[in-house]
């Protein structure tokens, strides 16, 4: 059962603060479920900061329940051109994410549960948390063949990955955490977690790409709602807490005071793109015109998201060396950044020699270099 948000739940929250407030005395016993309304990815994954930074996890593991719009999430130490096609997400207004934890790219929508298991460091047990999850599916349907492997997925019929882990362990607090997917659109998710970018290197974390499957696809039974359920009732049971999940808002600062400001963070450019580890391009491109192809090679190095030095070539007969070279420096700086890199093509093309076959060439060599970012 779901229990809104109130007073007592404020309270219950706040006396476990590591940094203890004024009159809250009282602790919660054994443990909590929370339930997020938002699905914001943002807002969520500045929940799990906060728990993180802010809660005194002794004797009283947290579960925390939340699903997201669609968004794919990637590893702190990921690069998100190597993972995930950005010019399908920006056109389908698919979110992009950098979380805290380690790890592989998945993708979230509302037929995705994620799952956070709280605890202190010295509690924290990923396989015990995922046998919970395969004993809250049992629970619910007691002949599915659910396995968690060694790198702790959790395997459906032995082949269909259902679940991805990752965690994050702090100075004192830690958590695993874990998608489960019911409903998933699953040719969304096959097709934004499809990098068109060629010739990137780096030492960025890979993901493992798996066959994956929904559970509602195998038992029309198995619904986010029902196992969200289940699984709030068996880490209940597990720790003798009471089994209703508290509801709780993201963007409540009476409760989670500086949440804000820690979801602003999660969204800006710099954490997420500007946090991939360093990295180069170096692909060709055709560039088609009136019948004819030529070949343009581009090499970029990106640190800190910003491009640190940028070479592009093509043909003289395609367009002067100057102007190619004012291309490639103008680059050097600038974010490795589609919208940025539009607004700089477009001031330099406003430069452009009023010459029609000239401006036409520099203008389809810009739109090409922009298809990279
Ligand atoms: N939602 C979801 N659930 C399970 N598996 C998925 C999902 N989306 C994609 N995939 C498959 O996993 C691989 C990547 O596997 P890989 O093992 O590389 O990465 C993971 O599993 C990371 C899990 C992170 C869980 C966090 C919990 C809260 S915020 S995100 C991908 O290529 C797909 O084949």
């Amino acid at each position: 059962m779901l229990i809104p948000f109130s007073m007592k739940n404020c309270f219950q929250l706040l006396y476990n603060l590591k940094v203890p407030i004024a009159g809250l005395k009282n602790a919660a016993k054994g443990g909590l479920i929370l339930q997020s309304t938002s699905n914001n990815i943002y807002q969520n994954l500045a929940v799990e900061d906060w728990i993180h930074d802010h809660m005194n996890l002794e004797g009283k593991p947290i579960l925390f329940l939340w699903r997201n719009s669609p968004t794919v999430v990637i590893g702190r130490h990921q690069n998100p051109w190597q993972e995930c096609n950005l010019n399908l997400m920006r056109e389908k207004g698919i979110k992009l994410a950098r979380r805290r934890s380690g790890g592989g790219t998945v993708y979230h929508d509302m037929g995705n549960i994620n799952l956070t298991f709280f605890t202190t460091k010295t509690k924290y047990n990923r396989m015990e948390n995922l046998k919970l999850v395969i004993r809250a599916l049992n629970a619910v349907q007691p002949q599915l063949d659910v396995q968690a492997t060694d790198r702790l997925d959790l395997l459906l019929e032995g082949q269909f990955k259902i679940s991805g882990t990752a965690s994050k362990i702090g100075r004192t607090a830690a958590y695993h955490h874990c998608t489960l997917l019911c409903s998933t659109d699953r040719i969304a998710l096959s097709s934004v977690l499809k990098s068109p970018y060629h010739g990137i290197k780096s030492n960025a974390t890979p993901s493992v790409p798996s066959l994956v499957k929904n559970l509602l696809e195998n038992n029309n039974t198995l619904t986010c709602e029902v196992l969200m359920e289940s699984i709030a009732t068996e880490f209940a049971a597990y720790h003798q807490i009471d089994s209703n999940s508290i509801l709780i808002s993201p963007s409540d600062e009476t409760m989670f005071p500086g949440i804000k400001r820690k979801a602003e963070e999660l969204q800006t450019w710099e954490w997420i793109y500007g946090k991939t580890p360093k990295f180069s391009v170096n692909t060709s491109l055709n560039l088609l015109r009136e019948q004819s192809c030529s070949e343009m090679k581009i090499y970029v190095d990106v640190k800190n998201g910003r491009i640190e030095d940028c070479n592009i070539d093509a043909p003289g007969h395609w367009l002067p060396k100057e102007m190619l070279d004012k291309l490639s420096t103008s680059f050097i700086g600038n974010k490795f950044c589609h919208s940025e890199a539009t607004m700089l093509l477009n001031a330099l093309l406003r430069t452009c020699p009023k010459d029609h076959e000239l401006y036409s060439k520099w203008h389809l060599l810009c739109e090409k270099v922009k298809t990279i970012m």
